[in-house]
């Protein structure tokens, strides 16, 4: 295995100003901000909010001028609104550094490091990341990217397939976003997380990415090129879903192994609490698409685990950032519940969910479950519904039927045994939003042309 040494990529917009006296600063030596390092906590002007909030220094860097530019994670808020800040934007009274151990809070005064040591131990220990090169990425010589780096971080969280791990990367390097913009079809999206695209494209104002093979490419031209070749207009794979301008592809990561690991260096830009692994074998992707005239352009997709163990029904999931909002997440998970149906299965997705996930999830399973439980009523009303009996006509796993039942406060302990409270008051606002949720877009099951293969038996019928 070769080891390279990836140098962390720094902010590309240069700064022009030189530090100007801040009135957070309240007369401290402007060589303070020195001191200011990975893990320090600060009150820091939010610029999207215009306020102060808590918040933790990820990295800095100083630009050619001297002057220093710092990377924070508001503290309580998601990473997507992690951000470079200047010095000026940072009120220097509340500085608090990290403890040993890596808890926050010992004062500045009490702390007497040197600053440019720090800095040099800290920059050495941190620039040097492993990478694996990948072998199995075929750019075209024009569009020449260099191999796909694996990125494993310092405490390298167990790298999955589905891109899942739990907790966060402590790993400065990943928890900065490193890709300014990508352009994918006819959206200019801004992104969220890191992603390992390879470093001599994400020092470039923008990423283009072919929307039908999703290859990456360094400029406009390159990408015009390439389209004029790209044999493709809808996702390689089969169409297991067609209706209404909606078609569902399914993905075989082992078949089409170069598309799914570019759907997951895409997806990783917009997913965190992931991480990237390159054995897409293990796994299927069902991309969603919107058919026009030119062709079925990518909404979003998930994954699933050919087998698994853990009965998860989808591994990692995303709604590109300009269909977002839009019910298309809804879809997808309702998507990945009519297969479970015809697996005879019930399943769940990976944990752990991101914030957007929990409430898309939240949202699919509370209307799921409200329509079985009403359903059922209507055509057995003298009989008792068990989470059994839900879990069964949704395929929603057991364990998120009970946890839903008590979101919504339905599920009581009466008697000695559990039970299904629902007053009239909240029928009532349900039947309200079953009915309104009828004229949002809903999966067809007739248009579902899928039966699901085997791959656990195959494989044991060729061992044996
Ligand atoms: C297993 C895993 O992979 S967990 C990771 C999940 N994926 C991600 O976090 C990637 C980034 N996020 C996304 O891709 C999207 O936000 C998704 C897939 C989570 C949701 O997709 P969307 O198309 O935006 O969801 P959709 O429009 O169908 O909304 C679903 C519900 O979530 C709610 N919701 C979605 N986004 C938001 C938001 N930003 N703020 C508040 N509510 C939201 C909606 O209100 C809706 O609830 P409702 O039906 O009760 O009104």
């Amino acid at each position: 295995m070769t080891l390279h040494i990836f140098s962390m990529t720094e902010p590309k917009i240069e700064i022009e100003e030189e530090i100007n006296e801040s009135p957070r600063t309240n007369g401290f030596d402007p060589s303070i901000y020195d001191k200011i390092v990975e893990g320090c906590r600060l009150s820091v002007r939010m610029a999207s909010q215009n306020e102060w909030r808590q918040a933790e220094i990820i990295s800095r860097c100083r630009a050619p001028n001297g002057s220093m530019k710092f990377y924070v994670h508001y503290v309580d808020c998601n990473r997507r609104l992690d951000e470079w800040v200047q010095a000026d934007m940072l009120d220097i009274t509340t500085l608090r550094m990290p403890q040993k151990g890596g808890k926050k809070g010992a004062h500045l005064k009490e702390e007497s490091r040197d600053s440019n040591e720090t800095d040099a131990k800290r920059g050495g220990r941190k620039r040097k990341i492993p990478l694996v090169p990948m072998d199995d990425m075929k750019q075209e010589p024009s569009d020449m990217a260099p191999p796909m780096p694996t990125v494993s971080s310092g405490s390298t969280p167990s790298l999955r397939g589905s891109m899942s791990m739990v907790g966060h990367s402590e790993d400065a390097m990943t928890r900065i976003r490193n890709v300014e913009c990508i352009e994918l079809g006819r959206s200019r999206i801004q992104p969220w997380y890191f992603s390992p695209y390879p470093q001599q494209l994400t020092s470039l104002d923008c990423i283009y990415i072919c929307e039908f093979c999703l290859k990456y490419l360094k400029s406009k031209t390159t990408l015009k090129r390439h389209m004029e070749k790209c044999a493709l207009c809808h996702p390689p794979g089969n169409q297991i879903y067609s209706y209404d301008k909606l078609s569902f592809f399914e993905i075989d990561g082992r078949k089409n192994k170069s598309y799914a690991q570019n759907l997951c260096l895409l997806a990783k830009l917009f997913l965190d609490h992931k991480t990237l692994y390159y054995d897409t074998d293990p796994f299927l992707f069902y991309v969603l698409t919107e058919e026009d005239e030119k062709g079925h352009h990518i909404v979003g997709y998930f994954s699933k685990e050919k087998e698994s163990a853990d009965e998860y029904n989808v591994a990692c999931i995303l709604v590109l950032p300009p269909f977002q909002k839009k019910g298309y997440g809804s879809l997808l998970i309702e998507f990945s519940y009519e297969l479970s149906k015809i697996e005879q299965k019930t399943g769940s997705p990976e944990k752990p969910l991101s914030d957007l996930g929990l409430l898309s999830y939240r949202s699919y399973w509370s209307m799921a479950i409200m329509k079985a439980l009403f359903k059922f009523k209507r055509n057995r009303p003298t009989e008792d519904i068990t989470v059994q009996d839900i879990s069964q006509s949704t395929s929603i796993k057991r364990e998120d039927v009970v946890s839903t039942l008590q979101q919504l406060d339905l599920y009581k302990y009466y008697k000695g045994q559990y039970v299904i409270v629902i007053s009239d008051e909240k029928r009532q606002v349900y039947e309200k939003r079953i009915e309104a949720a009828k004229k949002k877009t809903r999966i067809n099951p007739n248009a579902l042309q899928w039966r699901p293969k085997e791959y656990g038996k195959k494989r044991a019928q060729i061992t044996f």
